[in-house]
C-alpha cells in the first residue's frame, strides 16, 4: 500500500494578512513551517482578484520553497504568464468566479477542450505538471485524457459539504470510482477541497489518490494549536486513513 502525500494550501495565511494590509502573517514563513512539519508541497491560489495570496508571495515562495510548488490559478493569459515565468513543479488549473467566497465547482474541461489543451500545451513545454482540478465526473477525466493532463485533482466539496450521513457515503462512493476510473486512464489522481480532520480519513484511504492538498481547515486549526501541530497531525490521520486504522 503506497503512502499518500499532503499538499499544505497556505491561501488563508494571506487572508489574514490581508484582513488588516499588515506584512504579518508573511506565507513565506508559513511554507517553511509546514514543510518542516511534514507537508510535502505547499499550494497556492493566486485569484485574479488577489484577495489572498499576492505576486509578492508567489515569486518569492518560487525561490524559497524547500518542497515544492503546487501553483493555482484560473485559465487566463495574466496566469499563464506568471506560471510559465517562475516555472513551478505543478500548476493547477481551476476555476474562478469573482463573487464565490471560495472554489464552487470543478473547471469544464469538456466544454473548453481547445482553450485547455493550448494551456496545458503552453505550461507543459516550461516542463510543469499540469492538474486540472475537476468533479468527480466521467466525463471530465476524459477530457482531461483528451487535452493531455497528466494530473487531475478531484474536487471533495461535495463531500465535505454534504448535510447528511447519506449523501457524505454517495459523495464518497463517486469519488472513490472516480478515482479509480481515472487512474486506469493513466491519470495521477489528487484530491481537494473542503478537507478537514473529521472527514479526511475516508478519502485517504482510496488508494488509487497520489496527494491531497488542504489548507482553510489546517490554517484555520493553527490559529488555535500552531501550524506545526496542524500539519502533523493531519499528516498522521492521512497516514492512519490510508492504512484503513
Ligand atoms: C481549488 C480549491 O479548492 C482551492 O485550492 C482554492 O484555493 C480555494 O479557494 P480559496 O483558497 O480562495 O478558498
Ligand atoms: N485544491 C484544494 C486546496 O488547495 C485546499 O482547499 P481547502 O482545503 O482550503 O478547501
Amino acid at each position: 500500500m503506497s503512502g499518500i502525500l499532503l499538499g499544505i494550501n497556505i491561501d488563508h495565511i494571506a487572508t489574514l494578512r490581508q484582513a488588516r494590509g499588515t506584512n504579518y502573517p508573511d506565507p513565506i514563513h508559513a511554507a517553511a513551517v509546514a514543510e518542516h512539519a511534514g507537508a510535502d508541497g505547499i499550494t497556492i491560489h493566486l485569484r485574479e482578484d488577489r484577495r489572498h495570496i499576492q505576486d509578492r508571495d508567489v515569486y518569492l515562495l518560487a525561490k524559497t520553497l524547500k518542497t515544492r510548488m503546487n501553483f493555482e490559478f484560473a485559465v487566463t493569459e495574466e496566469m499563464i504568464a506568471i506560471a510559465c515565468e517562475i516555472k513551478p513543479a505543478y500548476a493547477c488549473l481551476v476555476p474562478e468566479k469573482r463573487e464565490e467566497l471560495t472554489t464552487e465547482g470543478g473547471l469544464d474541461v469538456a466544454g473548453q477542450l481547445d482553450k485547455i489543451t493550448s494551456a496545458v500545451t503552453r505550461l507543459a513545454a516550461k516542463g510543469i505538471k499540469v492538474s486540472l482540478f475537476i468533479d468527480a465526473d466521467k466525463a471530465q477525466i476524459d477530457a482531461a485524457v483528451a487535452v493531455g493532463a497528466p494530473y487531475i485533482e478531484i474536487h471533495t466539496g461535495c463531500y465535505a459539504d454534504a448535510q447528511t450521513d447519506a449523501v457524505q457515503a454517495e459523495e464518497l462512493a463517486r469519488i472513490t470510482t472516480m478515482a479509480k476510473y481515472a487512474h486506469s486512464k493513466g491519470l495521477v489522481v489528487n484530491a481537494g477541497h473542503g478537507l478537514h480532520y473529521h472527514n479526511v480519513k475516508a478519502i485517504a484511504a482510496i488508494p488509487e489518490l497520489y496527494e491531497l492538498n488542504i489548507g482553510h481547515a489546517v490554517i484555520a486549526r493553527a490559529a488555535i494549536d500552531g501550524l506545526e501541530t496542524a500539519v502533523r497531525d493531519m499528516k498522521t490521520l492521512m497516514l492512519e486513513g490510508r492504512r484503513g486504522e
